[in-house]
C-alpha cells in the first residue's frame, strides 16, 4: 500500500489576476505551505541577467536553473543569499520570467524544486502549470481569472500604493502581451485545464474568492475526490 501524498490545492491563471494573493490567504487559512511558483522563474530571470546570461540561452539557463542560489527560508526570498522578493517584481523581470520559462529545460530544471514544496499538512501553489504539470494529481485545481482591464486597474493600483511610478495603458499592454506569450508556447501553457474550476473575479472581492476556493476545497474532501 502506498501511503497518499499531501494535499495541494493548484490555483493557475493569467498574470495579475489575483492568483498570488489568493493562494497566500488560503494557504493561512488551511495552516498549508504556500509555493508562488511564478518567483522560481523570476529569481532566475533575475540570476540571469545578473550572470550575463542571455534569456534565451537554453541550456545555459537550464543549467543556471539547476543550482539556483535561492533560499525561502525566514520568509524571505534570497537569491546568491541577497534578499530579492522586491526586485523580482518589476515588470521587465516579468518578461524575463516568461521568456526563460517558454524553454522546456528550464522547465524541467525547475520541476523536482516546485514538487518538494509538497509537504503535510498541504500546500496551495499559484501559477501557470501547478494543476497541469506540477501537481497533475492536485486535490482541488482553479483556473483563477480576471478581464484584462481589471487586472490592469488592479495592478496599476498595487503599484501606485508601493510608491512607484505607473500608467494604465502601458500596464494593460504588458498584461496582455505575456498572457499571449505564456498562452502560446508549447510547453505548459497558460489555459483552463478541462479538470479545473473556474473562478472568475472580476466582480468578486478577496474574501469572496477566497471563500469560494476554500469552500470548494472542502466540498472535495468531504466526497474524497
Ligand atoms: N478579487 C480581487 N479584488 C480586488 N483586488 C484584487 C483581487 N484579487 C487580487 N487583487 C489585487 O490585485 C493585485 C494583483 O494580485 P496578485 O499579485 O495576487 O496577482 P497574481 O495573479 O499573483 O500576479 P502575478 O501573476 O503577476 O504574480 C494585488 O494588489 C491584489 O491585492
Ligand atoms: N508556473 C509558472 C509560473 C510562472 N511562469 C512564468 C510566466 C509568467 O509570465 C512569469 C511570471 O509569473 P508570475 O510571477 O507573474 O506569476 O513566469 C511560468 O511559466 N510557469
Amino acid at each position: 500500500m502506498t501511503a497518499s501524498l499531501p494535499p495541494v490545492i493548484a490555483i493557475d491563471g493569467p498574470s495579475a489576476s489575483g492568483k498570488g494573493t489568493v493562494a497566500a490567504r488560503v494557504a493561512e487559512r488551511l495552516g498549508f505551505h504556500y509555493l508562488d511558483s511564478g518567483s522560481l522563474y523570476r529569481l532566475l530571470a533575475l540570476h540571469a541577467k545578473q550572470r550575463g546570461i542571455d534569456w534565451s540561452d537554453e541550456p545555459g539557463l537550464a543549467a543556471a536553473a539547476a543550482a539556483l542560489p535561492v533560499d525561502f527560508s525566514c520568509g524571505g526570498m534570497r537569491l546568491d543569499g541577497i534578499e530579492a522578493g522586491n526586485i523580482i517584481r518589476s515588470e521587465e523581470i516579468g518578461i524575463g520570467a516568461s521568456r526563460v520559462g517558454a524553454l522546456p529545460a528550464v522547465r524541467e530544471a525547475l520541476l523536482a524544486r516546485q514538487r518538494a514544496f509538497r509537504c503535510l499538512p498541504g500546500l496551495v501553489t499559484d501559477g501557470r502549470d501547478m494543476g497541469s504539470v506540477v501537481f497533475p494529481d492536485a486535490t482541488l485545481k482553479v483556473y483563477l481569472t480576471a478581464s484584462a482591464e481589471c487586472r490592469a486597474e488592479r495592478r496599476h493600483k498595487q503599484l501606485i500604493e508601493k510608491g512607484e511610478s505607473a500608467n494604465l495603458p502601458q500596464i494593460l499592454h504588458d498584461i496582455v502581451e505575456r498572457d499571449a506569450r505564456d498562452a502560446a508556447r508549447p510547453v505548459a501553457p497558460l489555459r483552463q485545464e478541462p479538470d479545473a474550476l473556474l473562478l472568475d473575479t472580476t466582480a468578486l472581492a478577496i474574501d469572496q474568492a477566497v471563500d469560494q476556493v476554500l469552500g470548494w476545497f472542502a466540498a472535495r474532501q468531504v466526497s474524497g475526490q
